[in-house]
């Protein structure tokens, strides 16, 4: 099972890079079996890893294929991966599409997110076809070298899960952002209020890592003071449902296809 080769096409952009550097850190591929394609030639890789400007080349040296481009680009992209095992990166591009237009019978949907660079992404992932169970803890462990991952139980968990995970730190950020422009407008100093939020999203997101929500919100509405004020204005202006409706916002941008 070691012995595959893995070719990333898209192997040097956001995500295709960050997963390679991790499969070869964790040992999980050895750089003699990974392969990388993009247009530009451009690659920072340590010379073992072959990079390739023949997307077919690399589909043809490969055992199981990545597709790490943008959904616009693979509009474009012309490979045959008959029997092999592609595994699509890409949000909103349906595994049906990607068979019809690459071949291949076995397909991998999976979204990551940018937590990937700091091996901190939570992945599902989905197979259509015949996905023998070596492919699939195979699949697994690839996706447990950039964080954790789970096999979900259809394919439109992906849709929705693009926007709820795939989103990765946009959430947090719009929340830090938010935080820091209304401390602005209610006069704190601008670097100040920086730090409070980051604070705030980064220490509680850090606390958050093995603490339950729920009892932590308990926890601290147990004071009967300026944490129960500020999340019972939360909860009276309905946040889950303002929340609820930006996932599905997202989720429906999947589900048409991009
Ligand atoms: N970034 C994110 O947070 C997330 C991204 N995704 C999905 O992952 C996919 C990749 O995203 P991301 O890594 O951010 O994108 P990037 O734009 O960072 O990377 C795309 C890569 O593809 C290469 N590329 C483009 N066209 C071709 C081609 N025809 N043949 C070979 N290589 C090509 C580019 O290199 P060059 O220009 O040199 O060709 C570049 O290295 C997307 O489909 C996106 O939907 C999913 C979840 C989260
Ligand atoms: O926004 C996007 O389309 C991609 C997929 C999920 C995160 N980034």
């Amino acid at each position: 099972m070691e012995n595959r080769t893995l070719g990333i096409i898209g192997g040097t952009g956001w995500l295709g890079r960050a997963i390679a550097e991790a499969l070869l850190e964790s040992g999980f591929i050895k750089p003699d079996h990974l392969l990388i394609s993009n247009r530009s030639g451009v690659s920072t890789f340590e010379p073992g890893v072959k990079l390739l400007a023949d997307n077919q080349q690399l589909v043809d040296l490969s055992d199981i294929v990545v597709l790490s481009i943008r959904p616009e680009q693979f509009r474009e992209l012309l490979i045959n991966a008959r029997g092999k095992l592609v595994i699509s990166l890409m949000a909103g591009v349906p595994a049906a599409a990607i068979s019809a237009a690459t071949g291949a019978d076995v397909v991998v949907r999976a979204m990551p997110n940018a937590a990937v660079e700091i091996r901190q992404s939570f992945t599902p992932w989905y197979g259509v076809g015949n996905l023998v169970e070596l492919d699939r803890q195979w699949v697994q462990r690839l996706f447990e070298c950039v964080g954790s991952a789970d096999e979900v139980p259809d394919e439109d968990c992906i849709d929705y899960l693009s926007a709820l995970s795939g989103t990765g730190p946009a959430f947090p950020a719009m929340l830090q952002m938010a935080l820091t422009n209304q401390a602005v407008a209610a006069g704190i100093p601008l670097a100040i209020a920086q730090r409070a939020a980051q604070g705030v999203v980064v220490g509680g997101g850090q606390m958050l890592a093995s603490r339950d929500p729920r009892q932590m919100i308990e926890s601290l509405m147990a004071y009967r003071g300026v944490t129960a004020a500020a999340l019972r204005s939360m909860a009276d202006q309905n946040i889950e449902a303002i929340v609820g409706r930006a996932v599905q916002a997202g989720a429906e941008i999947a589900r048409k296809g991009m």
